[in-house]
């Protein structure tokens, strides 16, 4: 006896009286009236902009992605999700990762799950708005002939208006080569800055670094604790393509500005977003700070709560005496410090850094950004005296009577949003877009109101796809590796446990240094691998986006996407860990058939170049089969192994 009885419904005139085969063509044409109504529907959905960045989607997807696992709870998802992955190969890895990918990406609508049943009440109808898209700023004539701009967000009758900042920037070069400055040539350093240059081996600036220097420089020309005439100096927005060299252009200005202070107080602070890029940034400034009285502090979680509060203050006398000059943090930890009082004074700030900007504007939900305000505004000072300080408002001759330090914020990403409502979030005054997205040829493209930003990308940077298979994935690095010797190689996926699956299984293959790096990893064996990595001990080291951002690895000459990113910002912080500082660089992405035309057309709206078809034939890949198969099979046990322990 079954169970469940299953009875196909074939429409409500079934009475005997009408043949089967009409009944099934009836059946048929109403599928088919259903089918084309849901589809004109779907295009309606698709004409919203598609691949925007994680935080504008996170919603729409969370809704799909609810749709797709059948409501579950995103614990249950995952749980599901890992066991479904753990019990399998590398392969069937994959092929989770990219169908659960390709889900969320594709063709699930809502309405392929809210089509309305007869018996069921809707309740809600909420429905998504798309929001109004600014336009870049329009140039009118007035009356008396001359070219005005609007000022701020414009609201015209007919479309909003991209502000007049953001709409014309100022310029910068991408060509790095061809456009290198001599730093004798770019006024205002002292002889300690130059030696400094020097002993780290630059005897030039690159472009961005020639533009921003000078412009910080003159924010603060008439000393640190007042702006130029009275005015706060205008905030600073800074987009370049990776490595071209943003770091410098706020550590050497910073340092020169600073160096004059007489009491150590932490007058700058720079937040970035996790602990590999905060490190590498104090690195950076604690270099440039040799041979100078300032103090450069990393509030990272690299130690102890207690140690990092030790060289924040220090008490004499009763006297808190502060014993850093500089800040290096990431958002949590650097909360962390404030609200548990740790002697953090950031009173007397006078620069913010937010490095990867439009990370950092993802995370302000943390609310990291309103809190270093109210820090820094919460001035102890008598109304009226010369210590007071307030925000930055409109520009009265009473707001400008007592003199103040001014807070200056410096922006830097290589795809900072052009998005004038997330820009909003930062506060920022009047500010100063140094940007080289402008300068393409193909500017006219690159208005907003197609739905995309658009990014340059480093100069030295090729762009190759390689078609594949699931199975072919770990041939074909093998190949690149071991035939083309393309290494060493930065090799990205989409999860932890497809990391570290490749990476057992190159190692159960055997020929190449292979070594994984994710979130998992304790800081210590990070740090160490990274090392490794970049002293070439390491051919192939096979990461999760935990190395995407900012970081600086130099002689890397090859990237591959063994898994496909899904946001193009992904792709370019990804491809941009080579052809760095002007250097040649190669980026392959391997992609499966259904993922070809959607790649590719989200890397040409960014703006690439050109992205080039590589194909390696079967045959190139055949003579490693037999042993990738028997590498395979004791993976099997190896995971088995690696579940029971
Ligand atoms: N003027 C210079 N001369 C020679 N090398 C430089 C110069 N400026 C920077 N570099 C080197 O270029 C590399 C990239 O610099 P940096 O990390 O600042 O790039 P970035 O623009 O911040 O990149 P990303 O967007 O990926 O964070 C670093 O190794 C740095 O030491």
């Amino acid at each position: 006896m079954s169970l469940f009885l299953v009875n196909r419904y074939l429409g409500e005139e079934e009475d005997g009286s009408v043949s089967k085969e009409t009944l099934s063509k009836a059946l048929l044409a109403k599928l088919q009236k259903k089918a084309k109504e849901k589809q004109k529907r779907h295009s309606a959905k698709q004409r919203e902009p598609l691949h925007e960045h994680p935080a504008e989607q996170v919603d729409a997807q969370k809704k799909r992605k609810a749709d797709v696992d059948g409501g579950l709870e995103p614990q249950q998802h995952k749980k599901r999700h890992s066991e479904t992955v753990a019990s399998c190969s590398v392969e069937p890895v994959e092929q989770t990762n990219i169908q659960h990918q390709e889900e969320i990406q594709s063709d699930i609508s809502p309405e392929s799950t809210t089509d309305t049943l007869p018996g069921f009440t809707l309740i809600g109808g909420f429905e998504s708005k798309p929001v109004p898209k600014v336009k870049r700023s329009t140039i009118t004539r007035s009356a008396t002939g001359l070219f005005t701009y609007p000022h701020t967000a414009f609201v015209s009758q007919v479309d909003r208006v991209l502000p007049q900042w953001l709409a014309e920037p100022h310029v910068i070069h991408t060509d790095i080569k061809n456009n290198l400055i001599s730093i004798s040539d770019v006024p205002g350093l002292c002889a300690q800055l130059l030696k400094n240059l020097h002993s780290n081996g630059i005897q030039h600036f690159f472009p961005v670094q020639a533009e921003v220097i000078p412009a910080i420089l003159e924010s603060a020309q008439q000393g640190l604790l007042i702006g130029r005439g009275g005015y706060k100096p205008r905030d600073i927005c800074v987009s370049a393509p990776t490595g071209s060299g943003k770091t410098l252009s706020f550590v050497i200005p910073i340092i020169q500005v600073l160096m004059d202070r007489v009491v150590c107080e932490v007058r700058a602070l720079a937040v970035l977003p996790t602990k590999e890029l905060a490190q590498q940034v104090h690195r950076v400034f604690a270099s440039y700070a040799e041979g100078t009285t300032l103090k450069v502090v990393m509030l990272a979680g690299q130690k102890s709560f207690a140690a990092e509060q030790a060289s924040l203050s220090e008490h004499r006398w009763n006297m808190r005496r502060s014993l850093a000059d500089i800040v290096v943090a990431t958002p949590g930890r650097l909360i962390d410090h404030m609200t548990k009082n740790s002697g953090l004074c950031l009173e007397h700030l006078r620069f913010l850094v937010i490095d990867e900007a439009d990370r950092m504007i993802d995370s302000m939900h943390q609310s990291w950004l309103s809190q270093v305000m109210g820090a820094v505004y919460r001035s102890r000072a008598e109304p009226g005296s010369v210590f007071r300080r307030t925000e930055a408002a409109c520009i009265t001759s009473a707001s400008l009577s007592p003199p103040q330090t001014p807070l200056q914020k410096l922006l830097f990403s290589a795809t900072l949003t052009q998005n004038p409502e997330k820009l909003q979030q930062l506060g920022l005054h009047q500010p100063r877009l140094f940007s080289s997205t402008y300068g393409h040829a193909d500017s006219a493209a690159a208005s907003p109101t197609h739905g995309h930003d658009r990014f340059n990308f480093p100069q030295g940077l090729t762009e190759y796809y390689v078609p594949c298979t699931m199975s072919s994935k770990p041939l074909l690095l093998l190949h690149f590796i071991l035939r083309m010797k393309l290494h060493p190689v930065l090799c990205f996926t989409n999860s932890r446990e497809t990391a570290h699956r490749l990476h057992l299984l190159l190692q159960l293959f055997g020929g190449v240094q292979a070594a994984e790096f994710s979130s998992q990893l304790s800081p210590g064996d990070r740090k160490k691998t990274l090392k490794e990595f970049e002293q070439g001990k390491i051919q192939l080291l096979i990461s999760t986006d935990a190395v995407a951002r900012g970081i600086d690895i130099s002689g890397v000459k090859c990237v591959v996407n063994y898994d496909a990113p899904q946001y193009i910002r992904t792709y370019i912080h990804r491809v941009g860990r080579t052809a760095r500082a002007g250097k040649t660089g190669l980026a392959f992405t391997f992609l499966l058939r259904v993922q070809e035309k959607n790649f590719l057309q989200m890397v040409v709206k960014a703006g690439s170049p050109g992205i080039q078809k590589q194909v390696v034939k079967p045959e190139n890949l055949r003579s490693m089969e037999g042993q990738y198969e028997k590498a395979l099979q004791k993976l099997a046990d190896v995971i088995k192994e690696e579940r029971a322990s």
